[in-house]
């Protein structure tokens, strides 16, 4: 997950692979509750691993359930045999998931709970739910504002003969969690079982299908009368299914269903597999597919996964009511900007109670692209962005993780102009990986930024560029380590340092097992971590790399290491040699003396004793041989920005680079 203020992710072209996508949220927090309100052990694989679901895991902790977590494998005991906490104080997170069918379920249930959340949880209303609740006799009090979160819950006289009305108008979760608690209650309801009636017109329908689907898994099979009554039996009661596959996120898809539609070029066309959910997905969102067909989108179904290619391009308006996918729809608001004359997106007011008033935060931030869209109370109005037009922006992503991802939906123009999204660790609600995702399938536009750091021995380029490739979320390549690995791996064969043994230590080279894992390298079954960093292996690395064919053998090797968002490298030949084109070249230096005292410091730091004065004589041995050898000389390269950091601290020169590089952005 990039936990930074903002990702810069540059103008892509195409994404094409496969795709393995997390487990759907509403399936994992639903089936999380039902195991817990169950007796027995349920096993619950590849459930979701994100904010949402882990407030859910704690909560069902606190509440007495026993919960082990594997990777992705949950094993739940249940509380049907297990002992329930009768108080607890619950924090939800922002998750609608958890708040909703929670307070129904311990109002139910009865106790002294108090349940709250984040700020804008406590701005999401749950007063709908609280009234049904109240009015079939359960004890809720809000401990602010009357309506929203934070309440206390406590113990229920239930009245269970007359029918329950509920609204069904604002959010689908109300009636949701009602469904799921009140079979915690048939032991005591009228003989015609208890009735549930929705108020006004129901909206997400399809969510309600997810939960009466996955009650049934659960051994309660809800009776309905269209979308207005619902009955649960007066024997109902959950028993654990066993074990239980949580299907990918159907609304996690959609954004790359986007993006395999938004391909363009060759590697475009191969398409891109999506895998963990297919067409016969439970999840309302697989209805996006339909949507994205309208528009043009090649879609088709394999067992348990979908493929997507680009077909219609530019993609088709489209005028929808989006009432079934409020979610997804999300994605179709980005696609419209690709389309070929303006879309309507309707019956979207459910947007506004969500994470953000998510009507208002797309409008914004799709006019910051150069957009022109419509705002009305419950629809969207997007008019297209002609090539040409594309605006870099900045994107808000109002601590809603799908505005992140639909946000990045937008890199895909056809202008070429990256876009940045603030706060991109808002994914963590339902995909902490999607940018790490995207980045795995996805091919840039042009070349990935690559910000090269040359300069001579311990000037302190390894230590900028990695403070620089963490600031900015990227990769970084330490090409001195491949030149110290293959004089290793020259010792380790026996292998003589020098011209005369040229091709065999291109050979070496060429070959190298090496492997970066957790900080560590390796090269084979060697941890070498601290070998290369000796002196010794310094002074070897600056002999191999003197030979031209050795670092013909290591030029692809380090090309390869510029994948997405963007890398930065340090070395003595970026700039000049590894990557010509690099946006940003900075030549770094600092005075001699200052050099061997801050190599001096760094040795004794780790218990290898040295005189100052040998350390120098090796520096400038190295620097010398560097800058006089015939292939790719250490020199600054003719546009490098030259950065003398002798009296500059870390931070200070992590800055300056960092401010030259904003510099360059359209943001
Ligand atoms: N601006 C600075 N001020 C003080 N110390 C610094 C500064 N920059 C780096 N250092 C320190 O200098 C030492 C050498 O830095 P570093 O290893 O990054 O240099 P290098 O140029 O990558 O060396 P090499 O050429 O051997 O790869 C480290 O201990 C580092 O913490
Ligand atoms: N791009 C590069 C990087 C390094 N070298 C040579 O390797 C030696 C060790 O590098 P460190 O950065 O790890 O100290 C260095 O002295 C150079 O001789 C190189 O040639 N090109």
């Amino acid at each position: 997950m990039y936990d930074l203020p903002s990702l810069d992710v540059p103008a892509l072209s195409a994404v094409n692979g496969r795709v393995r996508l997390p487990g759907s949220k509403s399936i994992s927090n639903r089936v999380l509750l039902l195991a817990a309100l169950c007796s027995g052990r349920t096993v619950l694989h590849e459930l979701l691993d994100s904010d949402d679901t882990r407030v859910m895991l704690q909560a069902l902790r606190l509440l007495g359930c026993g919960v082990a977590l594997e990777g992705t494998r949950a094993t739940i005991d249940g509380l049907g045999d297990r002992p329930r906490q009768a108080q607890a104080d619950l924090f939800l997170g922002n998750a609608g998931t958890a708040m909703r069918p929670l307070t129904a379920a311990l109002a139910v249930l009865g106790g002294a709970y108090t349940l709250h959340g984040v700020p804008r949880m406590h701005e999401r209303p749950i007063g709908d739910l609280v009234d049904a609740l109240r009015a079939l006799g359960c004890r809720i009090d809000y401990t602010g504002q009357a309506g929203y979160p934070p309440l206390t819950i406590g113990t229920p006289a239930l009245r269970l003969d007359q029918p329950i009305p509920v609204r069904g108008d604002v959010s689908s979760q109300f009636l949701t969690a009602l469904l799921m608690a009140l079979p915690l209650a048939a032991d005591q309801a009228p003989a015609g079982g208890i009735v549930i009636e929705v108020q006004g017109e129901l909206i997400s329908k399809p969510y309600i299908d997810i939960t009466l689907k996955l009650m049934a898994r659960f051994g309660v099979a809800v009776q309905r009368e269209g979308w207005q009554r619902f009955t649960i039996a007066r024997d109902s009661r959950y028993r654990s299914p066993g074990e239980i596959q949580v299907e990918a996120d159907a609304s996690s898809a959609s954004y790359f269903i986007a993006a395999g539609a938004l391909s363009t070029g060759a590697s475009g066309q191969n398409g891109l597999k999506i895998e963990g959910v297919g067409l016969d997905s439970i999840q309302g969102d697989i209805r996006f597919v339909d949507a994205a067909r309208q528009m043009g989108a090649d879609i088709t179904g394999e067992p348990g996964a979908l493929r997507v290619r680009p077909g219609r391009q530019p993609l088709a308006a489209i005028d929808l009511d989006c009432n079934p996918i409020p979610d997804a729809a999300m994605t179709l608001a980005v696609m419209a900007l690709y389309a070929d004359g303006p879309s309507t997106l309707r019956n979207i007011a459910s947007w506004r109670v969500k994470e953000t008033d998510r009507l208002a935060a797309m409008a914004c931030e799709l006019r910051k692209l150069g957009a022109t869209v419509d705002e009305g109370p419950d629809f969207l109005r997007i008019v297209p962005i002609a090539p040409g037009h594309w605006r870099a922006a900045s994107i808000a992503t109002y601590d809603d993780h799908r505005m992140a991802m639909c946000a990045s939906l937008a890199a895909f123009n056809p202008d070429g102009v990256p876009v940045r999204i603030e706060d991109p660790r808002c994914v963590a609600k339902t995909f902490p990986d999607y940018f790490e995702t995207l980045f795995g399938i996805a091919q840039p536009r042009a070349d990935v930024p690559v910000i090269c750091i040359d300069g001579p021995t311990a000037s302190g380029k390894g230590t900028l560029a990695a403070a620089l490739a963490a600031r900015l979320g990227w990769h970084y390549l330490d090409s001195g380590a491949l030149y110290r690995l293959t004089g290793l791996a020259a010792r380790r064969h026996g292998v003589a340092l020098d011209a005369a043994h040229e091709p065999r230590l291109a050979e070496l080279a060429r070959a190298l097992p090496l492997r970066f894992a957790d900080g560590r390298v390796w090269l084979g079954d060697e941890d070498v971590s601290e070998a290369i960093r000796a002196e010794q292996a310094g002074m070897d690395a600056s002999r191999v790399s003197a030979l031209p064919a050795v670092r013909a053998a290591l030029f692809e090797l380090q090309r390869g290491a510029a994948r997405l968002p963007g890398l930065v490298a340090d070395g003595r030949d970026m700039g000049t040699v590894i990557f010509p084109a690099a946006p940003l070249k900075v030549f770094l230096t600092a005075g001699v003396q200052e050099r061997a005292e801050r190599r001096h410091r760094q040795l004794q730091a780790r218990g290898v004793s040295v005189t100052l004065e040998s350390l120098r004589a090796d520096l400038q041995e190295r620097d010398a041989r560097d800058q006089a050898r015939a292939t790719a000389p250490l020199k600054p390269a003719p546009d490098a920005l030259l950065l003398d950091n002798s009296a500059l601290s870390i931070e200070q020169s992590v800055e300056q680079v960092l401010a030259w590089w904003q510099a360059r952005q359209p943001f």
